[in-house]
């Protein structure tokens, strides 16, 4: 598994995200944001957590319209996994590769905390290592993460079972740190390739720094069989 990391001013989740590709068996490599092209063999492009451009003009508006975004357009269309973190996750509803936005959290103050989720299904390339409805713990740390859409999206999103990760409390109670509609953590494209998430489930791969059920996004990626194209 080849993960182009693309770096951006600002970002500042990359070695995070380098270390849990690295740790789980996958070939990381940092890719600068003004390249035109991902490295070749590229199977999985990470756009991680941070502050790009400053948050400016809205949070992931800017780097969404960088010139590496089209290589990473193509990449999806054809079929190539992306997974978007945090600021990755604004990125890709800025640049259409998701749908819906990522709005001010709800209390409108930036949220830095441990924060359970449930597993919504395992039988995608990003969550196979859980079990369906598992609830793990991992950290969030956002001022905009209130997801939101219109109706209509909304209900299609639900009725493709495209929502991938619920908040929720350690025991699957109620547990919305920001407010996003249904609880919404994390949801997938149609072709379930593209994977965008607030949470951060890279800071979640060392016992000796709170915890390891982050781990099992980066296992499920890298033991992912890529089909043939
Ligand atoms: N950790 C992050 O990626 C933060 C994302 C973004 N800067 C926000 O505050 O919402």
């Amino acid at each position: 598994m080849n993960a182009a990391i693309i770096l951006f001013p600002g970002s500042n989740r990359e070695g995070d995200a380098f270390r849990a590709l690295a740790a789980s068996g996958a070939r990381p490599a940092l890719v600068w944001h003004r390249e035109t092209h991902l490295p070749p063999k590229t199977d999985l492009v990470v756009l991680p957590g941070g502050f790009s451009y400053g948050d400016y003009l809205r949070c992931g508006a800017i780097a969404a319209r960088e010139s590496i975004m089209d290589a990473v357009r193509a990449h999806a269309a054809r079929g190539g996994l992306v997974l978007g973190i945090c600021n990755g996750f604004q990125i890709l509803v800025e640049s259409g590769l998701l749908p819906g936005v990522l709005m001010r959290n709800a209390k409108l103050r930036f949220i830095c905390r441990m924060q359970h989720l449930r597993v919504e299904r395992n039988d995608t390339p990003f969550a196979s290592a859980y079990a369906r409805g598992q609830i793990i713990k991992v950290a969030i740390a956002h001022g905009e993460g209130n997801y939101i859409a219109d109706s209509e999206t909304i209900a299609r999103i639900e009725g493709d079972g495209r929502v991938a990760f619920r908040y929720c409390g350690a025991n699957g109670e109620a547990d919305n740190p920001n407010g996003s509609i249904n609880d919404i953590a994390g949801i997938y494209s149609k072709g379930f390739n593209v994977l965008g998430l607030m949470p951060h489930p890279e800071n979640l791969v060392d016992a000796l720094v709170g915890g390891t059920d982050g781990r099992g996004l980066f296992e499920s990626l890298a033991t992912f069989a890529r089909p043939a194209a």
